[in-house]
């Protein structure tokens, strides 16, 4: 029978990943960190305990949001940044990077508005994420963060997928892997 699942242990939690197709050749395990309340708690509390002392934290929108919050009240840190993925109305003068994810595959954009951008100039950013794989997304993150002036004084996530596992100038919890499908699939 055909393993519909990947299980692991993330941060004490354990969780089964649906395996889902997202290229013809290749299968993912879905993280879905949105809406797992324990998970984000728990992840949040290991993953302080590992980064660099900064001023500031940043994710790009969405899954990265709710990780991006609880660490910044652990940290007792007032503010955070979530970069968007599309200008709105309300921002002036938006900061734009563009951003080619594993899962979304296709182009999107990464923006920030002139007053965040203020913010962020000169200061130490933490950039996470709730998993980095192919890190088109950091990339794009980091990319955004020198635009605006800041300095990129570490990357974390709960989760390194693939090759990502490899790199040695990201924090994170675990990794898992891709899954190559083969023909008989
Ligand atoms: O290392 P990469 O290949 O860039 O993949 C990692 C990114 O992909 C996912 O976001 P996604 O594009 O699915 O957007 P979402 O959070 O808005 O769902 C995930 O939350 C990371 O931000
Ligand atoms: N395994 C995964 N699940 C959800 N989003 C992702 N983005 C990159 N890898 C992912």
């Amino acid at each position: 029978m055909e393993n519909k699942y990947y299980e692991m242990n993330i941060a004490g939690c354990i969780r089964r990943l649906p395996r889902i197709r997202i290229t013809d050749n290749m299968e993912i395990a879905s993280f879905v960190l949105l809406g797992d309340a324990e998970l984000v708690v728990k992840a949040s509390a290991e993953l302080v305990k590992r980064v660099p002392e900064v001023d500031y934290l940043i994710t790009a929108e969405a899954k990265g949001i709710p990780l991006v919050q609880e660490m910044a009240r652990i940290l007792e840190m007032k503010r955070y940044f979530v970069a968007r993925k599309s200008v709105k109305p309300y921002m002036i003068d938006p900061f734009v990077t563009e951003v080619y994810s594993i899962t979304t595959q296709k182009k999107q954009i990464l923006c920030l508005d002139r007053e965040e951008s203020n913010m962020i100039r000169g200061k130490r950013i933490l950039i996470v994420d709730d998993v980095i794989s192919t890190g088109e997304s950091l990339k794009a993150m980091e990319s955004l963060v020198e635009k605006a002036g800041g300095i990129v004084a570490g990357k974390a996530a709960i989760l390194a997928e693939g090759d990502a596992a490899k790199r040695k100038d990201i924090i994170y919890l675990e990794s898992f892997p891709v899954f190559p499908v083969t023909a008989s699939r």
